[in-house]
């Protein structure tokens, strides 16, 4: 596999791998563990963590023109749990790729998660205070990748719903378990700004041609509850409601502590490609409508 100015996208097979790869077209060099076709580069973050020299032999094959690291441990209960596989994937995976990669462009996606929830949406330069295994091995990620690399761009995102090849994000699960007759629980206390993933995905390649560096936010521009995006998807999806039950965070006993006042502020992303990408969640859910079949 050779490749003079492709992008290599890590993580293809995911949401977010999946829209990179669809906007770059002939531009992509797709990458996973689990590669689907011979034209995927075989690329796995935890064997990367285990034996970081593989990294630069990815890079020294494929010659790729910028790295976005779209890849990572994103079951956020599984992380509590299972701390080795969050910080492979979530931290010194990505950590030997960006060392490996130095001469060229490294984008590595973080979370709001990276915060405690206490006062958001957040900006840029407020002090991150990770809640969770997940949340704290990203931040591990990013620091280092900082740290280390001289042109590493931290994109922080949160809630990521539209077209999912896995079909496991947040809206897919919505219509699985209320249309199947279940009870729905969403926490009307755990807040956010939901993110379309196409709109991550336009905005990740904008900065990456702009050449920003550092740390950006890129979400949607509501905040909102994870009930109240579960209604408006119902109203718009046409859902039925009796099984969609409100309650609280600790209502729910999830394994991971969640940021209940997360989500992002966007200031910084707008002023540096401009207002207006980033859609809104009434329409984001319409548009994702429009694509089931
Ligand atoms: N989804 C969200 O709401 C948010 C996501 N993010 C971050 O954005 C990025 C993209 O998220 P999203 O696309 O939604 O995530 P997905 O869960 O849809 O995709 C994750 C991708 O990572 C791959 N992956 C997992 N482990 C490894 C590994 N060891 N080596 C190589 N690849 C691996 C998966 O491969 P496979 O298909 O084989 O499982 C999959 O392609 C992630 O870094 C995530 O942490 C941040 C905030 C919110
Ligand atoms: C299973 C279930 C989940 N939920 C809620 C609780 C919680 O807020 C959320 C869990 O689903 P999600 O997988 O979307 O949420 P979670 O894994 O917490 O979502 C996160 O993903 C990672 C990757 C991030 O980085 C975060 O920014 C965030 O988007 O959904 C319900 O409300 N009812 C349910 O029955």
């Amino acid at each position: 596999m050779s490749s003079q100015n492709g992008f290599l996208v890590v993580g293809s097979t995911g949401q977010l791998g999946t829209a990179l790869c669809a906007q770059l077209g002939a531009r992509a060099i797709p990458a996973a563990r689990r590669p689907p076709s011979e034209a995927t580069v075989v690329l796995d973050l935890e064997q990367l963590a285990a034996e970081p020299s593989l990294a630069a032999e990815i890079v020294a094959a494929t010659k790729p023109a910028a790295v976005i690291c779209a890849a990572g441990a994103t079951d956020v209960e599984r992380c509590e749990t299972d701390q080795a596989w969050a910080a492979a994937a979530n931290h010194l995976g990505p950590l030997a790729l960006a060392r490996a990669a130095k001469d060229v462009p490294f984008v590595f996606l973080s979370t709001d998660y990276v915060f405690d929830g206490e006062a958001g949406p957040y900006a840029e330069d407020e002090a991150p205070h990770a809640l969770s295994v997940y949340g704290q091995t990203k931040l591990d990620g990013e620091l280092a990748i900082l740290r280390e690399h001289p042109n590493a761009l931290v994109l922080r995102t949160t809630t990521v719903y539209g077209p999912d090849p896995q079909k496991k994000n947040f809206l897919y699960t919505l219509t699985r378990v209320l249309n199947a007759g279940n009870t729905m629980r969403c926490p009307t206390d755990q807040l956010a700004t939901p993110t379309h993933v196409d709109d991550l995905a336009t905005a990740t390649l904008k900065l990456l041609e702009q050449g920003a560096t550092g740390l950006v936010h890129v979400a949607g521009p509501q905040f909102l509850s994870r009930y109240e995006f579960a209604q408006i998807a119902c109203e718009i999806l046409g859902l039925p409601t009796d099984t969609l039950q409100s309650l609280t965070t600790p209502e729910l006993a999830q394994k991971a502590a969640r940021p209940l006042l997360g989500g992002l502020k966007i200031d910084k992303l707008n002023a540096l490609i401009g207002p207006g990408v980033m859609r809104a969640p009434e329409q984001g859910i319409r548009d994702w409508k429009a694509t089931l079949a």
